[in-house]
């Protein structure tokens, strides 16, 4: 099995480029079901992930074709509405194509995703969200089965609480649905903006993503388009956070500094020095070393929780103590364990982690347990004293393209073994 070998020390400087983002691609892709046409997606990062969906997509019938950083689906061949197991089972995202199969085609069964390392991740909202839009559904021996004769029909729905994919979900049956939809409490994340921008250029009415309430007028057909995926802002944060970690400057370049307010401001308070200039984000922290920093995840736009490993990295080494808040997954301190291989002080009680700075991390062999667990082992490798190997990527290329290659490109002692 591949691992990855860090050797720290490298202080980072240089610029990176940031690839397109997988929480938006994700949802795109499935979106493309929807449409009556081929829809070309530009920026699409090489992610596992995305391979996952062309294959789930592939599946489903339609045609998929890879060119460079773009992919086009023709939805036009699609024979089959089963999403199954062998595929949701590696990647929960897979369940994203429950609403625009039932809304395009009256039916649609996709295998429950269950739970992950980080956490139970139900997905009785995304199923309550269609019911209010006139689906019915069951789940029966481990698949989601829905239906609805003729059109899904719009309707007012209040989520119960704040979820991305849910939004996504019955976003898109909403869009071809019958009459007006209003969802409150929606999601706000900028991959929800960068979905419903994807849906208007296929011809969908929408109004208010990346706000609590979207209203969406559902149109009879929606036709093909060409989209570019927004930029990735936890890859983004993610080198923004390994310059920091190695006293470095980095240039975040083809970034959108407009979604990453409060990892930035977050940044700032452990001392960097931020300049932004059109997409590209600049992070000098002038050789020093960073100040602990306390954060509390939840939507956005508030602290991501996809940057919450890789930010108690930072606190590992930071000077001071940091106070880590995790409120949205119930299991997502799997990284701890294995920082506490590499020398950390972490002390977990429920959901806080209290997270002691010390002047050195020592390297060590840990096991990635999750994509952004990977992450944080990673960061943590680029400053511990000698060599860290980290077991079970396969984690990491779900989510970020050519991490080693980039972070290599920007100085740091870092190879892919078999
Ligand atoms: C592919 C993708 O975009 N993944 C992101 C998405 O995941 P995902 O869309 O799965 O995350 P949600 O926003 O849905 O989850 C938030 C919370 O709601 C709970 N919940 C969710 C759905 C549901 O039906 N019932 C329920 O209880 C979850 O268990 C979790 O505790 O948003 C998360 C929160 O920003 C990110 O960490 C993930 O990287
Ligand atoms: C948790 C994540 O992704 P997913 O929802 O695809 O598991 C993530 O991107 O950090």
């Amino acid at each position: 099995m591949q691992k990855i070998l860090v050797t720290g020390g490298a202080r980072l400087t240089g610029e990176v480029r940031i690839s397109g983002a997988k929480n938006a691609v994700l949802p795109i892709l499935c979106a493309t079901l929807l449409a009556d046409a081929p829809v070309r997606i530009t920026n699409v990062p090489r992610l596992h992930d995305v391979l996952t969906t062309a294959k789930l997509l592939a599946g489903l019938g339609a045609g998929v074709q890879h060119e460079g950083d773009a992919m086009t689906v023709d939805p036009r061949s699609v024979d089959s509405h089963v999403a199954p197991y062998e595929l949701v089972k590696t990647m929960r995202a897979s369940v994203l194509v429950l609403g625009p199969l039932l809304a395009k085609y009256g039916d649609a069964e996709v295998s429950l995703p269950g739970g992950c390392a980080i956490g139970s991740r139900p997905v009785d909202l995304h199923i309550k969200g269609l019911q209010a839009l006139g689906a019915e559904i069951t789940v029966d021996h481990g698949f989601i089965k829905a239906r609805v004769d003729g059109r899904l029909k719009g309707a007012r729905h209040v989520f119960e609480m704040v979820s991305v994919g849910a939004t996504e979900n019955v976003l898109m049956a909403a869009a071809l649905a019958e009459g007006t939809t209003v969802l409150e409490n929606a999601a706000m994340e900028p991959e929800i903006v960068d979905l419903a921008e994807c849906l208007v250029a296929m011809g969908a009415k929408i109004e208010g993503a990346g706000t609590h309430k979207i209203t969406i007028e559902g149109v009879e057909k929606l036709h093909g388009c060409d989209h570019a995926v927004v930029a990735d802002r936890i890859e983004t944060g993610t080198f923004l956070v390994a310059a920091a970690m190695t006293g470095g400057r980095v240039t975040a370049t083809h970034a959108r500094p407009d979604t990453l307010d409060a990892v930035l401001d977050k940044l700032r308070e452990a001392g960097a020095t931020i300049d932004i200039d059109g997409d590209r984000i600049t992070l000098d922290m002038h050789g020093k070393r960073p100040r602990a920093v306390n954060i509390t995840t939840a939507p956005h736009p508030a602290f991501p929780t996809d940057m919450q490993a890789q930010f108690m990295a930072m606190n590992c080494i930071a000077d001071g103590v940091g106070v880590i808040n995790e409120t949205i997954f119930e299991n997502r301190f799997m990284h701890v364990n294995e920082l506490l291989r590499l020398g950390a002080d972490i002390r977990v009680d429920g959901h806080t982690a209290v997270v002691r700075g010390v002047a050195q991390l020592s390297g060590a062999p840990v096991m990635a347990t999750d994509l952004r667990a990977s992450a944080s082992l990673i960061l943590a490798g680029l400053v511990a004293d000698g060599d860290t190997a980290i077991d079970r990527i396969y984690h990491l290329d779900r989510g970020y393209e050519n991490i080693e290659a980039k972070l290599s490109a920007l100085g740091a002692s870092i190879r892919r073994v078999d």
